[in-house]
């Protein structure tokens, strides 16, 4: 990150505004942070109608900011500007803008800190909403280093409030749902089909998809938001969906570990669940066992993959189906169950590795899901965190295990800024808080 932010234009020092701790805080820049276990989530608000009176209080260091920070979609070697995720010309608070989504590893987190020191950032004063473990983790740094008034936030109230938030600015364009479409009503050939059902699907039998599953898609090929998974057989067709009316839901937010949460509504949620076999997981057993050193690589190694080679299936161990217990034989029985046997180690690719780890981690993160839909009558399951990111693999799954144990009685709802929620809550308090202090002024 740190060379390009070093290269941009130059900033003169003559025109720094001295920190005022009583000016009305609302003044730009408008930020939220998230400090996550392994990304930072940064959202940027661009203001559209700053008058000449505001471009001259700006001063140079701000400017700068704006211009970098809204004229690159990369920032040195690993920050990122979300640039499909931009929200244009929208209105938050009474301020026109454009709302900007940035990213970079938590692990640079110090180098960011010490970049802003040397472009001298500590010479201005703003506040700053901060959420995620990091918030914490970071904040003596960011106040030996810096002059920012850090106000950290709790991440979960952060995530629900985002969640809500981004709902209503973005409207119909943030929440949607899969119509999920049988190609045909399986049968009890082995197929990839059932492999993500083995711990989802243990009460239910492979008909209740036939008529589980909405007949209403009407998507063609074409369409870039109609898909067919290879793994179910199954064609999705993305849906938007509206948001108004979801309480009472289940969040599971999948980041670096999961929580699970009932949300009753804005204000009133509890955390019910919880797992640290999360999106950590996945990245890291992928990078242990393929070798692959990103995210992307292994997104795109568990697509080509198959679980099959690496897992071992309840036909495996019974040679056809458990029936009493209607479990069919080939529904997992044992994540990564043959790769104590020397020949399957070595039939299995890195590609059956990546998608065994990623099944592995949807199986859990789905049970508990179901579990906590269950115990507490939600119809509706959210999921969101960057984990989901690239990942319409997941998403496919998710969606279509959530119908089919629930007998498509529960709907698996998600959200476009998937992992950026924190961030948006945080700045969304800034903007309300804000409002509060300059009307108390
Ligand atoms: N470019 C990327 N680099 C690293 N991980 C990525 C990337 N893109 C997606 N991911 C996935 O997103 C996960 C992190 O998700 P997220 O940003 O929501 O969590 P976090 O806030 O860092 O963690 P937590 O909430 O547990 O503190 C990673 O574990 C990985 O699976
Ligand atoms: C610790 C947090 C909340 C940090 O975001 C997250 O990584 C998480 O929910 N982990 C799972 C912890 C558990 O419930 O086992």
């Amino acid at each position: 990150m740190s060379q390009e932010f070093e290269s941009d234009s130059n900033v003169s020092n003559e025109s720094l505004r001295p920190p005022d701790k009583l000016k009305p805080k609302k003044d730009f820049p408008w930020f939220g942070i998230d400090v996550g276990g392994t990304l930072v989530k940064l959202v940027y608000f661009e203001p559209l109608d700053l008058s000449k009176e505001e471009e001259t209080k700006e001063g140079d260091i701000l400017r700068t900011i704006r211009h970098y920070l809204v004229g690159n979609t990369a920032y040195g070697d690993t920050g990122v500007r979300d640039v499909d995720l931009e929200i244009k010309s929208t209105r938050i608070g009474d301020r026109l803008g454009n709302l900007h989504f940035i990213r970079f590893p938590t692990n640079q987190m110090e180098n960011f800190i010490d970049l802003c020191v040397k472009r001298k950032f500590y010479q201005l004063c703003f506040q700053v909403y901060a959420t995620g473990g990091g918030a914490f983790k970071f904040e003596s740094v960011v106040s030996q280093n810096l002059n920012l008034n850090w106000v950290k936030c709790d991440e979960l109230d952060m995530l629900i409030q985002g969640v809500e938030f981004l709902n209503k600015i973005n409207n119909q364009n943030e929440c949607y749902h899969f119509n999920i479409e049988a190609k045909r009503v399986l049968d009890k050939s082995p197929t990839n089909s059932m492999h993500f059902d083995s711990v989802l699907s243990s009460s239910c039998n492979s008909e209740s998809l036939s008529t589980s599953v909405s007949s209403s898609a009407s998507g063609t090929s074409s369409d870039p938001d109609y898909t067919t998974c290879p793994l179910t057989k199954c064609n999705f067709t993305k849906q938007s969906h509206a948001f108004k009316n979801t309480y009472p839901y289940i969040l599971v937010n999948i980041g670096s570990g999961v929580s699970v949460l009932l949300v009753r509504s804005e204000n009133d949620y509890k955390r019910v669940s919880g797992s640290s076999i999360g999106g950590g997981t996945f990245l890291g057993l992928c990078c242990l066992l393929t070798g692959c050193n990103t995210y992307e690589e292994a997104i795109d190694l568990a697509t080509k993959g198959d679980s099959t080679k690496v897992d071992k299936l309840v036909r495996d161990i019974y040679g056809g189906d458990y029936s009493k217990f209607s479990l069919p034989g080939d529904i997992v029985a044992s994540s990564f169950g043959n790769m104590n046997i020397g020949e399957k180690r070595q039939e299995a690719t890195r590609e059956d590795l990546a998608r065994a780890t990623l099944q592995t981690i949807l199986n859990n993160v789905g049970l508990i899901a179901r579990d906590c839909a269950k115990n507490y009558k939600c119809e509706r399951v959210m999921f969101v965190g960057t984990f989901l990111r690239l990942n319409g693999l997941s998403k496919h799954l998710l969606a279509y295990a959530t119908n089919y144990w629930s007998k498509g009685t529960i709907k698996a709802l998600f959200l476009e800024h998937e992992g950026y929620f924190g961030a948006i809550g945080c700045l969304k308090n800034f903007v309300n808080r804000t409002e509060m202090d300059e009307q108390n002024l």
